[in-house]
């Protein structure tokens, strides 16, 4: 297996460390624009082999796609991260055009490939990557919502005062600080609704935080987050590379499902050897599923901008 991370920045590296640690596949390229970047981080990573006893070879790559040839799954992570203040919609302007280009160089060298985008705004950034690259829509796989429900189970974890791998919660709706939707209805703690531990207003609260869980960080940092992004890529690339069939809340392709068409929205769908392989009904309440709506509009609202860029 080959796996690519293009963006050896903050989250890039991130994710092909994890990648290379949990030994995924026989080579990790990292490829960046920064000249000197992805071989510099590379190497850094492999001097790490013989100290955590992994045998995954990591190439780096400035610009040079031939080094990226036979992946089998590719992570994009190229582009601007936000800074204190900012929405992840800001980014749009100069993400757009990363995202497209890189795409297209991808597929010349890796035609096979499933296609992973990290990039914000992501969910708009995926149905861009969908419609560049017209491959079939179970091979881009949008990563938002993963990162989101880890970070909700560990406000619900901290709000309990419990470990936060008893926890199953899932954030579904778009990967933004108005746009998700953290399921509050659905939590548990090893099969108990959450409701039976915090009081309404703890768990608006706890919502609350996740929704703005990404500007909290960015805000504590100066730039945005990269540990718990760099796991959560790692967790959806390994169910890939394993045809582990995790269900996993990704933003994907919808063509009626949870009532929306042409839009990639997270919902929680099941990942194995051919990308995203099925969609999981959750049985959204009458509220929720207005909620994802509205989700849905102001996705669509930035997938408009796309033209507007383009023309
Ligand atoms: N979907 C999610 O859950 C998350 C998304 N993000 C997003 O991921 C992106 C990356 O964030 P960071 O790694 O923190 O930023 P960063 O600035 O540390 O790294 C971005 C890297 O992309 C490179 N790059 C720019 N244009 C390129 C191109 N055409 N080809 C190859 N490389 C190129 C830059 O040289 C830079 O090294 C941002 O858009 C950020 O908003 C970040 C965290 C979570
Ligand atoms: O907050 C950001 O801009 C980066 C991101 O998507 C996240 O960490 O959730």
């Amino acid at each position: 297996m080959k796996i690519t991370v293009v963006g050896a920045g903050a989250v890039g590296a991130t994710c092909a460390d994890n990648i290379a640690r949990l030994e995924l596949a026989e080579e990790v390229v990292l490829l960046d624009i920064k000249e000197g970047l992805s071989e510099g981080k590379g190497l850094d990573m492999l001097q790490t082999a013989t100290l955590l006893g992994f045998d995954t070879k990591i190439t780096g790559s400035t610009n040079d796609y031939e080094k990226t040839a036979g992946s089998d799954v590719v992570v994009i992570t190229s582009g601007l991260p936000r800074k204190p203040g900012m929405t992840r919609e800001e980014l749009i302007g100069t993400n757009a055009n990363i995202v497209k280009g890189v795409t297209e160089n991808i597929l010349k060298h890796s035609p096979e490939a499933i296609i992973i985008i990290v990039s914000n705004p992501m969910d708009t950034m995926t149905y861009l990557a969908l419609k560049a690259s017209g491959l079939p829509k179970n091979r881009i796989i949008g990563m938002g919502g993963i990162l989101d429900s880890a970070r909700f189970k560990t406000y619900l974890a901290l709000a309990m005062d419990c470990p936060p791998n008893d926890i199953h919660a899932t954030v579904v709706g778009g990967h933004g600080d108005t746009t998700m939707i953290p399921l509050t209805r659905l939590a548990t703690r090893m099969g108990v609704p959450v409701s039976q531990f915090l009081s309404a207003e703890q768990l608006q609260k706890v919502a609350a935080d996740t929704m703005v869980g990404g500007a909290t960080l960015t805000k504590l940092i100066g730039t945005s987050a990269w540990y718990a992004p760099g796991a959560a890529v790692a967790v959806l690339v390994e169910s890939i590379i394993r045809n582990q069939k995790h269900v996993f809340p990704c933003s994907v392709y919808l063509e009626g499902e949870y009532g929306q068409s042409d839009i990639c929205l997270g919902v929680p769908v099941v990942i194995g050897r051919n990308g995203w392989e099925e969609i999981v009904d959750i049985q959204l309440n009458e509220e929720e599923k207005a909620t994802f709506s509205k989700s849905a509009d102001a996705v669509r609202n930035m997938n408009d901008v796309l033209a507007t860029l383009e023309a």
